[in-house]
């Protein structure tokens, strides 16, 4: 596939969207979001149901205009050079609806290539490439509702690159997948992103999040609450949440609870199955401590630093 030429890529600037109905009272689905993706990084908005994650992507591909605030696509306005934006923009949101079932593939691809002022063998091979890149090339002729889910996602992120645009919005892409196929997608969005394409993608995949993003922006309630990588976004949940030890100790130490009271930077204990789980500021020290305190009556003992759930979980708040 031929990478697109170097390009802005979003710029997201304060962006407010308000649903407003007769009946109800107004819902802020956007609260003032902000952010940027720069070509050749994937960006994830990550965030419970009503999160505004969806709100977030159609404004950006100008499915729906924002209440106030900018945001560009490839240096072009959403609300003021909208078909600018879609020349620049792919983005594929899933889902059943945007592909012709009683179609084939490459006839799908075709109709939309046309939308995009594309014809004539230019598109059929243009077509066939993306089928052929989204491993799809023995699948051409056949009708879409014939293919499997992870099979029309892949479809419908063909047809998001059919004008080979710079920038790539893709809402939720592997929903519904299973793992294997998952897998896969994750692959080709990521060689999407290395080809030098901005991407932004919204999931509530923990998984998704952690093995794909450049940077993740956690959303609730129509506000950014944090923006790091991965690895920092479980960072700061480690100085938030401590770490967890899970240790096992011989039956025949008495309340062993007591003695884990002195703990140094304890900040909870309880049994889990037999399994002694002790949260503590500083994993290393406690651990040390442990030890030295119970000695050879140490069965097994474990240091696990937060997950990306946990933090995760930290920042949006556990429904639990
Ligand atoms: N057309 C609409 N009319 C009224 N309210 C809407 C509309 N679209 C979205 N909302 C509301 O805006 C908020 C954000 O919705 P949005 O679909 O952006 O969330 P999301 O993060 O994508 O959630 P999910 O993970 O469930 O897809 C929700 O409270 C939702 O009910």
């Amino acid at each position: 596939m031929s990478g697109p030429a170097p390009h802005d890529g979003l710029a997201v600037r304060e962006l407010r969207r308000v649903f407003t109905s007769r009946k109800k009272p107004p819902r802020t689905a956007l609260d003032g979001v902000s952010f940027d993706v720069a070509p050749g990084e994937l960006v994830t908005l990550l965030g419970p149901n009503g999160a505004g994650k969806t709100t977030t992507a159609r404004i950006l591909v100008t499915l729906l205009e924002p209440t106030s605030g900018t945001a560009t696509v490839a240096g072009a306005d959403v609300r003021t050079e909208p078909r600018a934006v879609r020349r620049r923009c792919g983005f594929s949101f899933g889902g059943d609806t945007g592909l012709y079932p009683r179609l084939t593939a490459l006839e799908n691809l075709k109709f939309f290539g046309t939308m995009y002022g594309m014809a004539g063998r230019p598109l059929t091979a243009r077509a066939s490439h993306l089928l052929g890149e989204m491993g799809l090339g023995d699948r051409a002729g056949d009708k879409v509702e014939t293919f499997s889910r992870g099979m029309r996602q892949r479809l419908h992120i063909a047809r998001a690159l059919l004008h080979d645009p710079p920038v790539l919005v893709l809402d939720e892409p592997s929903a519904g997948l299973d793992p294997a196929a998952g897998r896969q997608l994750r692959t080709l969005v990521r060689k999407l992103v290395d080809e030098g394409r901005a991407v932004l993608l919204t999931t509530h995949d923990l998984v998704e999040a952690e093995q794909l993003s450049d940077r993740v922006l956690v959303l609730r309630a129509g506000t950014v609450v944090a923006e790091a990588s991965p690895a920092r976004l479980r960072a700061l949940a480690g100085d938030a949440l401590g770490t967890r030890i899970q240790l096992e100790l011989h039956e025949d130490v008495a309340a062993p609870e007591t003695a884990l009271a002195a703990c140094p930077g304890l900040r909870g204990v309880r049994t889990e199955g037999g399994v002694w789980v002790v949260d503590v500021a500083d994993g290393p020290a406690a651990a040390t401590w442990i030890l030295q305190t119970f000695g050879p009556q140490v069965v097994n003992l474990s240091v696990a630093p937060p997950s990306l759930e946990d933090a995760y979980l930290d920042l949006v708040g556990d429904p639990a």
